[in-house]
């Protein structure tokens, strides 16, 4: 059996304003097998990114357990941080930097010898348009090119575990399939993928696992071929999602 790559255990938070709280997540408890390709699912407002913030311990849960490839998740501490990819909602990325600094500051960072780094930048961003504005500031990048950076810099330092909100966003066709071709074969060098995105078209041919949030609460945790099961006329993930939600 494979050994888990990450462990969510009863991890809750709520959001209070003065205009009242939002349950973001409530006892949100799965598993992700170490290799699985798994994608999160949910409609707007889910709970998605807040539990993406919170596995990039830029968000502390009002309750809960988290294990991060063997590693308790603890408020503050980054035990696993090189061996963790994100890409978040909020992209910070330095807008004064060209491309290919903030490149090679993370590189340095994750600690690559800059032979080493040169060569990965050189390979990652080969296929993407990016690769055309390496030298020039990021302030001046599309949104496209923007989300392009910044989903190569979840991949730079070959994590383990790689977490990404809704990567497609903003990409061009061109872009997205060479994205979906390195995710691919990072998986096939062991690396454990967790995206969320409303692309299901993308989830499906990406993905293998699935979890589907809803009002803050995990409604499906599983390979997707048992939630497509639920619904055997779907004849697509996305078929299946929609009169899963119809379904209520
Ligand atoms: N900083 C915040 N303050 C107050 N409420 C928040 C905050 N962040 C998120 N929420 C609320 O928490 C809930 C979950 O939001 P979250 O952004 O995690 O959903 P999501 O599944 O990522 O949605 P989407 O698909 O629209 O990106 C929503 O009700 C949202 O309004």
């Amino acid at each position: 059996m494979n050994a888990t790559a990450l462990d969510v255990y009863r991890c809750s938070k709520r959001f209070r304003s003065r205009k009242g709280t939002a349950q973001a997540l409530q006892d949100v408890t799965f598993q992700v097998p170490e290799g699985a390709r798994c994608g999160l699912l949910g409609p707007n407002g889910a709970g998605k990114s807040t539990l993406i913030r919170i596995l990039a311990n830029l968000l502390r849960p009002d309750a809960g357990q988290i294990t991060v490839l063997g590693h308790p998740l603890r408020w503050g501490r980054h035990a696993y941080k090189r061996q963790v990819g994100f890409m978040l909602e909020d992209l910070a990325l330095m807008e004064r930097l060209t491309g290919r600094e903030q490149l090679e500051l993370a590189a340095q960072l994750y600690g690559l010898p800059p032979d080493q780094a040169a060569a990965r930048i050189e390979s990652l961003t080969r296929p993407f348009e990016v690769a055309t504005a390496l030298d020039r500031w990021i302030e001046t990048y599309s949104n496209g090119m923007r989300r392009q950076l910044a989903f190569l810099l979840a991949l730079l330092h070959r994590p383990r575990l790689i977490v990404l909100d809704e990567p497609f966003e903003a990409m061009d066709a061109q872009a997205i399939e060479a994205a979906i071709d390195l995710l691919h074969a990072h998986n096939r060098e062991g690396a454990t993928l967790l995206i969320s995105s409303h692309r299901l078209d993308k989830l499906e041919r990406l993905c293998d696992y699935l979890v589907v949030l809803h009002r803050g609460r995990v409604r499906f945790a599983g390979p997707i071929a048992d939630f497509c099961n639920h619904l055997p006329e779907a004849d697509t993930l996305e078929a299946a999602y929609l009169g899963w939600l119809r379904a209520g």
